[in-house]
C-alpha cells in the first residue's frame, strides 16, 4: 500500500458549471484540492523528475480538461477529474475536493469530496 502522497492545493479553474440556465452562459470559479497516492521514494532517492508524479503536468492536464468542457454538477467535475488522473498518470488512489466558492452568497464555500481507486 502506498502511503506517500503528492498534494495539489487550491488549483483554481474557470469553466461553465451549474444547474440553472443563467449559469450556462457564464464562467465560474472552481477550486480543486487533490491528495494523490504516489511512491515518492524513487524520485527522492534519485533526484530524477522521471520518477516523480509531475504536479506541473497534472495541473496542466486537469486545467485544460475542465476549461474545455461544460458541467452541471461539481460532483461530475470530481468524478471526471478522478477518472482522468487515474488513467493518465497510472495512479492507484486519490482524493479530490471540488469547491464552488462563489455559489452561495451567505456560505464561505460549498464542495464535494470523493475518494477513488484504480480498481
Ligand atoms: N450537490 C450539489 N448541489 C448543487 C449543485 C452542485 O453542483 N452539487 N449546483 C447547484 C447550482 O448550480 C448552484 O451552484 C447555483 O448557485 C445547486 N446545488
Amino acid at each position: 500500500m502506498i502511503t506517500d502522497r503528492v498534494l495539489i492545493e487550491s488549483l483554481t479553474v474557470y469553466t461553465t458549471i451549474g444547474v440553472y440556465d443563467w449559469e450556462k452562459t457564464i464562467k465560474q470559479k472552481l477550486v480543486l484540492d487533490l491528495e494523490i497516492a504516489w511512491d515518492n521514494k524513487p524520485a527522492g532517492k534519485s533526484d530524477k523528475v522521471e520518477f516523480c508524479l509531475d504536479y506541473f503536468v497534472v495541473c496542466q492536464s486537469i486545467t485544460s480538461f475542465i476549461e474545455a468542457n461544460k458541467f452541471e454538477l461539481i460532483e461530475t467535475v470530481a468524478e471526471r477529474v478522478a477518472e482522468l488522473v487515474i488513467a493518465q498518470f497510472s495512479v492507484q488512489w486519490l482524493k479530490i475536493k471540488v469547491s464552488k466558492p462563489d455559489a452561495i452568497a451567505n456560505a464561505g464555500n460549498v464542495a464535494v469530496l470523493i475518494e477513488r481507486s484504480a480498481n
